[in-house]
């Protein structure tokens, strides 16, 4: 897929505070041209930063990880897509008539105002989850099938992607050919820390695997210096062919 290595790298602000925001895209500057809003950052400051990102030039992956019933689900994707992100999300496992419903109603609504309609991808099975977590809520399919099942199901409804771990990445290229959006987190450069996540590969394993985008936090966040952090991944990224 012949994307820039900086437009594959989405940093995540985790943050809850638009000054840690603003701190952090500052002193990335150029570097990084794609962040992703996810609940702590939208659940304490609103659209506003998706809003004060775009006006940057930034590229904006607004993580809402929707799951309700159809109508809800397209109902708040609908209310989102004014704020301008170029990717929503919902989780895969709310079924095909929720995303079937949720891609519909959002590109009718994207015709009806004339403005471009975000890309929506589905939540396959978070990157966190272990073997342990996955027999205790009673699933017993290995957990890449079900990555994969899920993705040919976010595909089937009509969506522009998934978010699945970098381990996964291959067999889901795979299955769903050259153009869908294979967005992984849980990526994390040899030696670092490794945190909450389970499934886990290196910045240029997943890229190998057929990842599109990469979406990194806190090796980049946490980092003594992070925009030296982040240009020793896309060094690392564009070791890739
Ligand atoms: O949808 C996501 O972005 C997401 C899905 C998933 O399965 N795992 C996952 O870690 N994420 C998000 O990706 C980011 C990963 O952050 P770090 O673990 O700090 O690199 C967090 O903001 C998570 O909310």
């Amino acid at each position: 897929m012949a994307i820039k290595a900086d437009d594959r790298l989405i940093v995540a602000l985790d943050f809850h505070t638009m000054e840690d925001v603003k701190a952090l895209v500052e002193k990335l500057g150029d570097s990084v041209s794609y962040y992703k809003v996810g609940m702590e950052l939208f659940y304490s400051v609103g659209g506003e930063v998706v809003r004060w990102l775009r006006g940057q030039g930034k590229h904006v992956f607004l993580d809402l990880k929707l799951h309700d019933i159809p109508n809800t689900v397209a109902g708040g994707l609908c209310s989102l897509m004014d704020l301008g992100a170029d990717i929503l999300n919902v989780h895969a496992s709310g079924g095909y008539t929720m995303m079937k419903t949720a891609a519909d109603r959002l590109h009718a609504a994207a015709e009806e105002r004339g403005i471009p309609c975000p890309k929506l991808i589905a939540i396959t099975v978070l990157t966190s989850i272990n073997q342990e977590d996955w027999d205790g809520v009673g699933q017993t399919l290995p957990i890449q099938d079900a990555v994969v099942r899920l993705a040919k199901l976010a595909k089937s409804a009509g969506l522009d992607g998934v978010v699945a771990s970098p381990q996964e990445a291959a067999l889901i290229r795979e299955a769903c050919g050259a153009d869908f959006l294979i967005v992984t987190p849980g990526v994390r450069p040899a030696g670092s820390a490794i945190n909450d996540q389970s499934r886990i590969a290196t910045p240029a394993k997943a890229l190998t695997n057929g990842a599109s985008h990469l979406v990194i936090g806190r090796p980049i966040r946490a980092a003594e210096d992070p925009k030296a952090a982040a240009e020793a991944i896309l060094k690392e990224m564009e070791t890739v062919k």
